[in-house]
């Protein structure tokens, strides 16, 4: 029989507290053990009634766990991140914006044992871009389209100048690489980070970002041309009630992502 991983998740909101309770219904192999969360009250309130309480404790502390998933703000991922790999444990960020400026992260986990798995959150095909990967790539892009609230409050927005509220037209609002992306749009576009990361990296990885306001889901379209095929795929999220930024689909990703840690028959590369 296989063994259990007791799992510890960091941040309670749309993709925490969802994620906790479909643990919390039962998983086979995977048991919350753990939860932090920035009010340490409110957060057990949220989890007081579960069928089993995991324990509240602090970002640091959610490293007694063998796998920890970071579901915070990304101004909290380097405290969460630091501890969970120190440990040597399966560290599992949505935040995924945050580690492409600390690749050091990597190394270091290379040295303690841990592993850093990269959900594919609102994405999709991750499979097929780092299959295309293993051989030649000319490009990959991802064309991003959110309800202009979907982007309400991004640095990039705020240095530019930019009232995204006062959108009436689809609007372009960034063209750039995923690294300066993920700095300008740190709650926004995680998923080009990923794809980043899946295939040619950060500073090849080609993003725009519109204010649509006709859009009601957010809509991201990957475009990759490489050698063994051409890529075309779009995922049409229902934005999340709590946080309208993210993905309904962010939080079934990531439990279909641990998943995949124990489970017997394993779909998808
Ligand atoms: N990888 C992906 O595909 C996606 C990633 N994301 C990212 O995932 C992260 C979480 O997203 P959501 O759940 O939608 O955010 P959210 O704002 O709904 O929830 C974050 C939770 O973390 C708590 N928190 C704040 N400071 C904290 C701290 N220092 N330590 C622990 N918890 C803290 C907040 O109180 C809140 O409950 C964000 O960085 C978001 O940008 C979001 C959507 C898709
Ligand atoms: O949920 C989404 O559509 C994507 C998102 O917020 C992110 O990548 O950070």
């Amino acid at each position: 029989m296989a063994q259990e991983l007791t799992v510890g998740i960091a941040g309670l909101g749309a993709i925490g507290l969802h994620l906790a309770r479909a643990l919390d219904a039962g998983v086979q192999g995977l048991r919350l053990a753990a939860v932090s969360a920035r009010d340490l009250k409110k957060a057990q309130a949220n989890v007081g009634g579960f069928r089993q309480p995991p324990m509240v404790v602090s970002n640091p502390e959610l490293a007694a766990c063998d796998v920890v998933v970071e579901a915070a703000p990304a101004a909290a991922f380097e405290e969460i991140a630091t501890a969970a790999i120190e440990a040597g444990r399966i560290f599992v960020p949505s935040s995924v914006g945050a580690l492409l400026p600390r690749m050091h992260l990597v190394e270091r986990a290379r040295e303690t044992g841990a592993r850093i798995v990269v959900p594919t959150g609102a994405l999709l095909g991750l499979d097929a871009v780092r299959a295309a990967a293993e051989g030649e790539v000319e490009s990959v892009t991802i064309e991003t389209r959110k309800p202009p609230r979907g982007l309400e409050g991004a640095p990039y927005l705020r240095q530019n100048a930019i009232d995204v509220l006062a959108i009436t037209t689809p609007t372009r609002v960034f063209k750039g690489n995923a690294f300066d992306a993920a700095q300008g749009f740190p709650a926004n576009v995680n998923v080009a980070a990923a794809l980043a990361l899946a295939g040619i990296g950060p500073e090849r990885t080609m993003v725009e970002i519109w204010a649509d306001p006709a859009q009601t889901r957010n809509q991201h379209t990957i475009r990759v041309e490489a050698a063994a095929a051409r890529l075309t795929m779009t995922i049409e999220n229902v934005p999340s009630e709590e946080n309208p930024r993210t993905g309904r689909i962010t939080p079934l990703s990531i439990l279909a992502c641990l998943r995949g840690l124990t489970s017997t028959l394993k779909v998808g590369s």
